[in-house]
């Protein structure tokens, strides 16, 4: 049996990564959970003729603890997008508050899910569902994963349109964090290589990094990313299930998580990012989620300097997250 929930199902991304993650046959179970219309989203899904089961929740009748319990996966894109001119980081007033109730559900009835965070900003909302499943003892940093895929799909899309490489096969790891400046696309490590000019590499650079806001823009007050985050989501979500369920070696992605996740390692990384407890970089997945966080390797002097701006604002970014669970906000 394996059952994975999407938290936030009826939504842009939710539905989306709701009908990819129905299309995964390694999924035998599919719980969707929502505020309103998750039921709907759930009969319609469970039409298609792939193993997994679908079930739809409310949150009448223990409808958080029904979905959640036995699961496997938990992919969280409940929230609010945003709007032209916000940032991210705005969003955090209302979305930090959903995500703690939620990952306290998690907490008391999931507590060995692998946990895949897409609320934004996730710079944030990571912090607070490590803070929240700190304080119920339920804490595995090897399974807890912001979700920063969109930027890594996005490199490839944005770089190949220069190179004139297939998109599909090109990879660039892109580490920090997902917003903004703390967005680090490591252009002198794509592959397969190609040498940019210096001009070209200062536009990818900043598309990457804002490629968000062109979505934004262009939606125009009807939200942000949804259907490529879904996309993004799901393949995120296939390779951590093709690593614990089964057994495949050798998968490395990038996303966001507690450096706690690989004690011994990442020693050039630890020292590279002035004492941070959260940055993105390839992870290597195993059984058990996190088996190795990737050193940076080595960069270019112009992505040094990107890493420079990216720390503060990350520091800030996970400070907020962590304080706001530490502060008392209610469990
Ligand atoms: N990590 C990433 O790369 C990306 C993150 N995002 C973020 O994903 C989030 C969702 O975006 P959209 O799907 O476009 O928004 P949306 O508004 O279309 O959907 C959000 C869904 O969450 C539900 N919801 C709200 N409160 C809830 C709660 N307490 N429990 C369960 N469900 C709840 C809503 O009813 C709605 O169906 C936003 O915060 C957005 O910024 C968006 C794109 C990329
Ligand atoms: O831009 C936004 O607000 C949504 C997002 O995180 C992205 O598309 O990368």
């Amino acid at each position: 049996m394996v059952k994975a929930v999407v938290l936030g199902a009826a939504g842009g991304i939710g539905q989306p990564l709701s009908l990819l993650l129905k299309l995964n046959e390694v999924i035998t179970e599919l719980a969707l959970y929502d505020i309103v219309n998750s039921p709907g989203v759930a009969a319609d899904l469970s039409h298609i003729n792939t193993p997994a089961k679908v079930t739809g929740y409310l949150p009448a009748n223990d409808g958080l603890k029904c979905a959640l319990t036995g699961a496997h996966l938990i992919v969280i894109p409940a929230g609010v997008p945003r709007k032209p001119g916000m940032t991210r980081d705005d969003l955090f007033k209302i979305n930090a508050g959903i995500v703690r109730d939620l990952a306290t559900g998690i907490a008391q009835h999931a507590p060995k899910a692998y946990v895949l965070v897409i609320s934004n900003p996730v710079n944030s909302t990571v912090p607070i569902v490590v803070e929240v499943l700190k304080k119920h003892g339920a804490f595995d940093p090897k399974r807890v994963f912001g979700v920063t895929t969109l930027d890594v799909v996005r490199a490839s899309t944005f770089t190949s349109s220069i190179s004139g490489a297939a998109p599909q096969g090109v990879r660039v790891p892109v580490v920090g964090g997902h917003s903004g400046v703390t967005i680090i696309p490591l252009l002198s490590q794509i592959s397969p290589r190609h040498n940019f000019t210096h001009e070209e590499i200062e536009a990818l650079t900043k598309r990457i990094q804002f490629g968000g806001d062109e979505v934004v823009k262009a939606k125009d007050g009807a939200g942000s990313a949804t259907l490529s985050m879904a996309q993004a989501g799901a393949r995120f979500a296939s390779s951590i299930l093709n690593a614990t369920v089964k057994g495949e070696a050798g998968i490395v992605e990038p996303s966001y998580v507690h450096l706690d996740a690989d004690k011994e390692g990442c020693a050039q990384l630890r020292k590279l990012i002035d004492g941070l407890d959260y940055f993105s970089s390839n992870i290597e997945l195993g059984p058990n989620g996190v088996a190795k966080i990737n050193s940076l390797g080595e960069i270019s002097e112009y992505e040094k300097k990107l890493l420079e701006a990216a720390i503060p604002e990350l520091k800030t970014n996970i400070n907020k997250g962590v304080s706001f669970i530490a502060d008392g906000s209610k469990l």
